[in-house]
């Protein structure tokens, strides 16, 4: 007999190791590594439990037993730790099953409910249990079992009657059976639920449900077999995106895709955490090197630092070392200072173009021209369009520019933004987008000098782009990152929300030559906020149409959470220094924690400073988020909603979110001269909105002075207290 063993760890597993204490932990750790060397080491006393079942007991230590489920030869799958007690009283209690709609492994404990604690978060004011009617009795078991539901669990499913009962069975449960459970309990319609919940986890090919061999490696059978993750879990440094993707997650990842592909989802679905994953998968399978042959990139700083410490957390330093990780202007300005296209030019902020333009006109003496439009213009056909010559403008499409113009129009707008450049260049300046423009023109100069046969040939700069946060890079950035990969199987991979779209940039990929038709897929678990805040902040978005980053549109369709937590509060005060007493009361009643744990958030620099002033006359610590995150981990962190992109937080308040200020009261000159101006500028604000009540994990608390923000609907400024 050989001696070695592979040994797998199922999620589930993971998490009653975690509730052992740091000794025990050390002995599911020792006994892993000693029962990979040898299994049959007497010492581990393996020995099948009952008849010619697969499951399997061993002896972690003396009170301890591992439950193994036998898959192969020399395969083997831990389910369960569990006190000597609990395993052999009762040994028809565990049941294993291969889901015939994902091809995954299921293992589950069939103890009554009832006896054991509640694991998840229940609201205080839980609402009064309903009477005893079974929950899921205008479901047949056929049903059931069409969407996935684990059978061994179907009786205990029939004898549910409570809100508490649910969730202890489904703390217990595999996966799809909790996703399903829980949505078809949110009063989501059969066919909804089978689509969205069901269809996204499905097994590509039939499903032997026999086979384990083939079952363990299907994406739904959530297993870690590296010893170095395994390591983490025992070590407690670890988090558990690191290591278990959600079944829909982990087939995003791992699927070879034709060409570019694109994965949205509303707010905590993980779709950087996918973003991750993938880029550790592209690398795992690139010849050995020192180069960097992945980009991954996002769309500013302070996004892109967080990426390099969660891909270090995931991978090491190994991984990071094969991954160019940039923010999206920096890698264009990287493009340009290595051409010299720059010169000396200082970049400046993107929102000073319109009073630029205006100081330009003055200047020049060019009447007649509204400098806001000729900026707007400039930034977004011209610049945005990466238009090059006086003829691809006449051509250029308008889209979302309101008024029409004509051929003369176009002419004069040409040469006076010629006139602009020139202009801008002697004072030494340019701006973020002349940047990308000017990279994206250089990157397709490269590529098309690299299909040439002459002597200089020039590699593409990456195998594969990744992109994160995708709904705010410009129609430039996207030509220019077009431009750096190749054409071909895996080369770009994007994930991204509309429904966030915090910058004023409006793409379709395909005309941009990113074309993701066919392989666009979204995601809708939610990992971090309540369904209380989630359904609150999704009223926040009444109303409102996306778009699919592609020119058809996108929604939020099956987006829900698991998690449970307290109703979001919202209140209103006469006045604003009346709303900052609001603000500290909250604090006071949320214990006023220091940690880092509580953020507030409101529209605008000089509120925030207000409210730090309010909050350390209090006696507490609060500081500001800057443009590279908190200035320091603890403390109240205070910012503008720009910042909030990005950051969780386990409490938040969002105040100010008055008329007049959300939306910016500066918005309402476009409702009449340019309406499809005024639309984007207040979706936008709108988003900016949604991103903030999305960042909270347990509670949130919205606050306003005078009227209502028209974004609050009256549902939920009815809701506040007395
Ligand atoms: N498979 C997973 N297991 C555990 N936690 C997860 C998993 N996937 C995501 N999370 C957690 O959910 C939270 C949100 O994930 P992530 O930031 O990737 O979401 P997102 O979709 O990019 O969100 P946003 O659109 O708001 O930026 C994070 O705390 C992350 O660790």
């Amino acid at each position: 007999m050989g001696t070695g063993a592979n040994l797998r760890m199922l999620d589930r597993a993971d998490k009653e190791v975690m509730k052992l204490n740091r000794a025990d932990i050390g002995a599911v750790y020792e006994f892993m590594h000693k029962f990979r060397h040898n299994p049959e080491n007497p010492g581990l006393d393996l020995k099948p439990l009952g008849g010619d079942s697969r499951l399997m007991s061993a002896r972690v230590k003396r009170d301890y037993r591992a439950l193994l489920l036998h898959i192969a030869d020399r395969d083997y799958l831990l389910v369960s730790v569990k006190h000597r007690s609990e395993v052999y009283d009762d040994l028809s209690r565990y049941a294993y099953r291969i889901n015939r709609v994902t091809g995954g492994i299921e293992v589950v404990d069939l103890a009554p409910v009832g006896d054991s604690i509640v694991g998840r978060v229940v609201p205080p004011d839980a609402e009064p249990e309903p009477a005893q009617k079974a929950i899921f009795d205008t479901y047949t078991d056929a049903q059931l079992l069409e969407l996935g539901v684990s059978e061994p669990l179907l009786p205990q499913i029939r004898e549910l009657t409570t809100e508490a009962e649910l969730l202890e069975l489904l703390d217990r449960a595999p996966q799809l059976t909790t996703d399903v459970l829980f949505a078809l309990y949110d009063g989501t319609p059969y066919a909804d639920v089978l689509q969205q919940v069901t269809e996204p986890v499905r097994a590509d090919e039939p499903v032997d449900p026999e086979d384990f061999e083939a079952a363990v490696q299907r994406p739904a059978t959530q297993v870690t077999s590296d010893d170095e993750a395994l390591q983490a879990i025992i070590g407690e440094a670890f988090e558990r995106w690191q290591i278990f993707l959600h079944p829909t997650q982990r087939k995003l990842v791992e699927k070879k895709y034709k060409g570019p592909a694109r994965v949205g989802g509303g707010p905590g679905t993980g779709k950087t955490i996918v973003a991750l994953h993938r880029v550790a998968h592209l690398a795992r399978q690139l010849p050995s090197g020192s180069d960097k042959p992945i980009l991954l990139t996002t769309f500013n700083r302070n996004l892109a630092a967080d990426l390099r410490t969660r891909l270090l957390a995931l991978g090491g330093q190994e991984l990071v070392a094969r991954v160019d990780i940039v923010n999206i202007d920096r890698l264009a300005s990287r493009v340009v200072t290595e051409a010299k296209a720059g010169g000396s030019r200082r970049v400046v902020d993107d929102n000073r173009v319109p009073d630029l333009w205006g100081e330009f006109l003055l200047e020049t003496g060019e009447p007649g021209w509204d400098a806001e439009f000729l900026a707007a213009e400039w930034t977004q056909v011209i610049l945005g369009q990466v238009l090059n010559s006086r003829t691809e403008y006449f051509k250029a499409r308008r889209p979302n520019r309101g008024r029409s113009l004509t051929r003369i129009e176009r002419d004069q707008i040409w040469q006076l933004t010629e006139r602009f450049n020139h202009w801008l260049e002697a004072r030494g300046m340019w701006t973020w987008r002349q940047v990308a423009q000017r990279a994206a023109r250089l990157e397709m100069d490269r590529a098309a000098a690299g299909g040439e046969t002459s002597g200089a040939f020039h590699r593409p700069r990456y195998r594969h782009v990744v992109v994160d946060e995708a709904q705010d890079l410009s129609a430039a950035h996207w030509k220019m990152l077009r431009a750096m990969v190749a054409p071909g199987p895996d080369d770009m991979f994007l994930t991204g929300d509309t429904h966030q779209r915090i910058y004023d940039n409006h793409v379709t990929l395909s005309s941009l030559g990113v074309n993701i038709r066919g392989r666009s897929s979204r995601l809708t678990l939610s990992y971090r906020t309540t369904r209380q805040i989630l359904a609150d902040a999704l009223q926040m978005m009444t109303g409102e149409v996306y778009d699919d980053l592609d020119g058809g549109e996108e929604d939020l369709a099956g987006y829900r959470s698991l998690l449970r937590g307290g109703r979001p509060v919202f209140r209103g005060a006469a006045t604003w220094a009346q709303e900052r007493d609001l603000i500290a009361e909250q604090v006071r009643t949320w214990g006023n924690p220091t940690d880092g744990s509580l953020a507030v958030c409101v529209p605008t620099r000089e509120l925030a400073a207000e409210v730090i002033n309010r909050l350390t006359a209090d006696g507490l610590t609060a500081v500001e988020i800057g443009p590279d995150g908190p200035q320091q981990p603890d403390g109240i962190h205070v910012g503008t909603m720009h910042r909030f992109k990005g950051l969780e937080y386990q409490r938040m308040i969002i105040a100010a979110v008055s008329d007049g200020l959300v939306p910016r009261q500066m918005i309402h000159r476009y409702r009449d001269s340019d309406p499809k101006r005024y639309q984007r500028e207040r979706q936008r604000d709108r988003s900016l909105l949604f991103v903030a009540a999305t960042r909270p994990r347990d509670e949130l608390a919205v606050f306003w002075h005078g009227t209502p923000s028209p974004f609050l609907t009256s549902r939920l400024v009815q809701r506040q207290l007395p």
